[in-house]
């Protein structure tokens, strides 16, 4: 080849855009991937607009899914993240809700793909900041929607839920809007499974002091964490509804993991269920896996968001990666 005197020293791609994220559809439309050009990658199904994977980029899984876990839409999703809208747990007393089933439609409803969005597009960030967002939505006139919510949920209703992925970060936001001419009330919750190396080791800060209500004392279920120690631990079957003023955080031996922060969701639900419960969990496999999870879960369910007509509730959650 004849050597040009021009030629340039190196031929580079597109000259000041950054690798962007790439985003793929599985083959059967059920699930969409965002990778990013430096390697973490989040998966969500589209039933439930479930997040059922986090990989951070040496292919580390952030999140707990169940092996028995079922994703053909035949059941709510036992792991990941399952969106909990109208209702959190059942609600027998309350008019509106109480013929829902445990956690609302929301995670039994087949979700539709919006977009997405990546550095390039989106506002405030820095442009070699790789992010990727995916907007999913849900309403009341959507064909995936749970037939059980317009037999016992008649209000019109519209939710967008956007999944942001970071390098290092994971967030979840939601914006349930009120479509209808009356009012409604309803409980959001992100039930995030978190995946724990040991669940013996791990420690919970941010809660001491907080007030919770204790799902498995039914007989005393107002109480208060103590101050002391300042670090929660595990040691069996765990339910609790907490209100806790700032950031969660979760360490394993020592070792800060992940940090939950919230927008607009004042409780955070802690949940194991230890060894008994998940044996009675026909879809939650392998029976020890209650070791490698814990549910950290950012949600307003403790009473009521009453949403006005025309109006809407807007909640978050990101966890950051700490290790
Ligand atoms: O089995 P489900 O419906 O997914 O619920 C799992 C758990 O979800 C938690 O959020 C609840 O506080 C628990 O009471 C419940 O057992």
């Amino acid at each position: 080849m004849v050597g040009r005197a021009n030629k340039p020293k190196e031929l580079v791609s597109t000259p000041g855009l950054p690798p962007q994220a790439t985003v793929t559809f599985s083959e059967d439309n059920s699930r969409v991937r965002a990778e990013l050009p430096t390697g973490e990658s989040v998966e969500v199904l589209l039933y439930g607009a479930t997040v059922i994977s986090w990989k951070d980029a040496s292919g580390d899984e952030k999140l707990w899914l169940s092996d028995a876990a079922k994703l053909d839409g035949s059941r709510a999703v036992r792991g990941g993240i399952p969106v909990v809208f109208p209702v959190f747990s059942t609600a027998p007393d309350h008019p509106q809700t109480k013929d829902l089933p445990q956690h609302g439609f929301a995670r039994t409803s087949r979700w539709e793909f919006l977009g997405k969005s990546t550095s390039e597009s989106l506002v405030g960030k820095a442009a070699n900041e790789p992010t990727v967002k995916l907007d999913f939505g849900l309403s009341s006139a959507a064909p995936g929607l749970d037939p059980k919510a317009s037999a016992h949920w008649p209000f019109k209703f519209n939710l967008i839920y956007s999944v942001t992925l970071n390098q290092r970060s994971l967030t979840t936001s939601i914006v349930a809007a009120n479509d209808d001419s009356a009012p409604f009330d309803c409980q959001v919750l992100m039930h995030t499974y978190l995946r724990v190396k040991d669940i013996t080791n791990v420690e919970i800060t941010g809660l001491a002091s907080a007030p919770y209500f204790d799902k498995v004392d039914s007989a005393n279920p107002h109480k208060t964490q103590p101050a002391e120690p300042a670090a929660a631990t595990i040691t069996g079957e765990t339910d609790r509804v907490y209100t806790p003023a700032g950031d969660v955080t979760v360490a394993e031996g020592g070792v800060p993991r992940y940090r939950v922060t919230r927008e607009n969701f004042g409780n955070v639900v802690v949940w194991n269920p230890w060894a008994d419960k998940a044996r009675a969990i026909p879809d939650f496999e392998p029976k020890h896996g209650f070791r490698n999870m814990l549910c950290v879960e950012p949600g307003a369910v403790a009473g009521w968001q009453s949403v006005e007509s025309g109006d809407a509730f807007e909640g978050a959650q990101t966890i950051t990666l700490l290790d």
